[in-house]
């Protein structure tokens, strides 16, 4: 039958048609989870559920994380939920995200065992890293990633090149402060991270005259925006599928062809003049890899294209949104800002432009980092699968559970975090007697802005240097007006978590230009 592609509102009333119109069938299609083990442990606690479809009401809020965290201080930190019969475990304590992602670390070490419902696209699809189960070809991957593309040594190489752009982001904040105009803070973090990774990815920088950067920043964007409708597609839409009607496949496709376009275009030019010097860029070292017979694994081009189209996905709106969380939640602590300020100036002087080999010398700036995306992480809750059947908390977990873990509860705790809603970096500082209660919260998993267990981000590094030398220079170099008194903080997004009115402000210079500092830069 050939594929049908409907418009997004449509689809939303086809897919309420069609939960109701399942709903007297759907003990036939799903098969009943069992009450227990047959050992002697329960599944955990159950909040009220409506007949046929469960807890589905509960599940449909987004974004989900503050309904969740409702439901978690209402019944508990480990609640089973069920969608008709498929079942789903919320987690909400560091302590059952610590047995989840660490005791039981390789049982949860994939993400969605269903092949994604576009296999073959570049966005989304089943070539991609972050999708891919736990097997071969992750454990392939994420050594190449920790060691060769985003560990140290290779961010030491590419170091000079996230230099240059940052100046090129102080050049456009002088700018703006002379001629007293607003920036949009996430937009223009996001060109420099876009920027930043762009070269390090491709060794050249997309130009901004043949419009190549614009195209990978609609590309982004685009993609960001297509992140609800493709869980759709992956939820209800497996079951449209099968009678031949396609959700939003056509919009997905057409970004994943422009995506292809683009980097079979960069794939060629290495290939044509490849590079073996110690300068080469990470589509470099992936080319190589994927030439080389005695790899332990076989790479295709395909899969170099879907870990790029992730990079940029993951690398850049990931730091771009959090640097405006914090820009927002410094303006409206300006004593905190203050504090920031003198310790940049005491690390720096007043001579010279912050750069990222100063972030380890400024343990505020590290602390307000961490504050910020403890109360804004930007990925607010992780999601596993169970591969099998087991024991978390005494409760039984059965096999293909989804377990969702709402990082943005856990890290909100006030079991565990003092004055868990305000905006208080200090108590990051590590002092002598409070290092070992720091060390214990991260080790139960309390702090997971960046997820936890073997698929924690591995890009950590890249994301603080990102947003730490972007922060830094946005507070060593200007002050910043607002319209009205206070930001408006207010959360929207799906499966991310943003700022609601994005943030605009003016920067006002507090020295003269980027070039009086430039003169004394070592
Ligand atoms: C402030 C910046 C960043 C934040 C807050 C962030 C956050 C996260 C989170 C929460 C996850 C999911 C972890 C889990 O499920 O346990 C993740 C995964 C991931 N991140 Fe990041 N990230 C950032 C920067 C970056 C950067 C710069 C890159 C690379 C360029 C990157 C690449 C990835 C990849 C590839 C994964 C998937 C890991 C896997 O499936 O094994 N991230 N990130």
């Amino acid at each position: 039958m050939a594929a049908i592609t409907v418009d997004f509102q449509l689809c939303i009333i086809f897919i309420l048609i069609w939960v109701f119109s399942l709903q007297c069938l759907s003990y036939f299609f799903f098969k009943k989870p069992k009450e227990s083990h047959g050992e002697d442990c329960d599944l955990p606690p159950s909040p009220p559920s409506l007949p046929v479809i469960g807890h589905l009401h509960l599940l449909l809020s987004v974004p989900s994380h503050k309904p969740f965290q409702k439901l978690s201080s209402k019944y508990g930190s480990l609640l089973y939920l069920r969608a008709f019969n498929i079942p789903i475990v919320l987690v909400s304590s560091g302590s059952m995200a610590y047995e989840v992602l660490r005791t039981h670390g390789l049982n949860f070490a994939t993400r969605d065992r269903e092949v994604p419902i576009m296999e073959k696209s570049i966005l989304f699809g089943s070539f991609g890293f972050v999708s891919a189960p736990y097997g071969d070809y992750w454990k392939f991957m994420k050594k190449l990633l920790v060691t060769k593309l985003l560990g140290p040594h290779s961010l030491e190489r590419t170091r000079l090149i996230r230099g240059e752009e940052i100046k090129t982001f102080g050049a456009m904040l002088f700018d703006k402060a002379a001629k007293s105009e607003a920036i949009d803070v996430g937009k223009e973090v996001m060109k420099l991270t876009n920027n930043s990774i762009c070269r390090m990815i491709m060794g050249r920088k997309c130009s901004e005259e043949n419009g190549e950067a614009e195209e990978v920043r609609d590309l982004v964007t685009k993609s960001l925006s297509l992140v609800r409708k493709f869980i759709i597609a992956s939820t209800v839409g497996r079951l449209l599928k099968k009678i031949g009607i396609s959700l939003f496949e056509k919009e997905i496709m057409e970004v994943s062809q422009r995506y292809d376009e683009l980097l079979e275009k960069i794939i060629k030019e290495h290939e044509e003049n490849p590079n073996k010097k110690e300068d080469r860029d990470m589509m470099d070292v992936l080319l190589e890899v994927c030439a080389d017979e005695n790899a332990d694994y076989k790479i295709t081009r395909n899969q170099i294209k879907g870990l790029f189209v992730e990079l940029l996905l993951g690398g850049t709106d990931t730091s771009a949104q959090t640097t405006q969380w914090i820009m927002a939640e410094l303006i409206n602590h300006p004593e905190i800002l203050k504090r920031l300020r003198e310790e940049i100036e005491s690390v720096v002087g007043k001579t010279r432009l912050i750069q990222e080999t100063d972030l380890s010398n400024l343990p505020y700036l590290q602390a307000v980092v961490k504050e910020a995306l403890r109360l804004h992480p930007h990925t607010p809750v992780l999601v596993r699968t169970a591969t099998e059947g087991c024991k978390i908390g005494g409760f039984y977990i059965p096999q293909n559970t989804t377990m969702v873990i709402n990082s943005y509860a856990v890290m909100r705790d006030p079991n565990i975090w003092e004055d868990p809603d305000e905006f208080q970096p200090e108590r990051f500082i590590v002092t002598p007697s409070k290092g070992q209660d720091n060390e214990k919260a991260y080790l139960s998993l309390n702090y997971l802005a960046f997820g936890g267990g073997r698929r924690a981000c591995p890009g950590s590094n890249l994301g603080y240097i990102f947003v730490g030398v972007a922060t830094g220079i946005m507070v060593q170099c200007f002050d910043w007006r607002i319209n009205g008194e206070k930001v408006n903080m207010e959360e929207t997004g799906d499966v991310t978590l943003s700022m609601a009115h994005p943030l605009k402000c003016t920067p006002v210079a507090r020295i003269d230009s980027l070039a009086s500092f430039e003169s004394a830069e070592p």
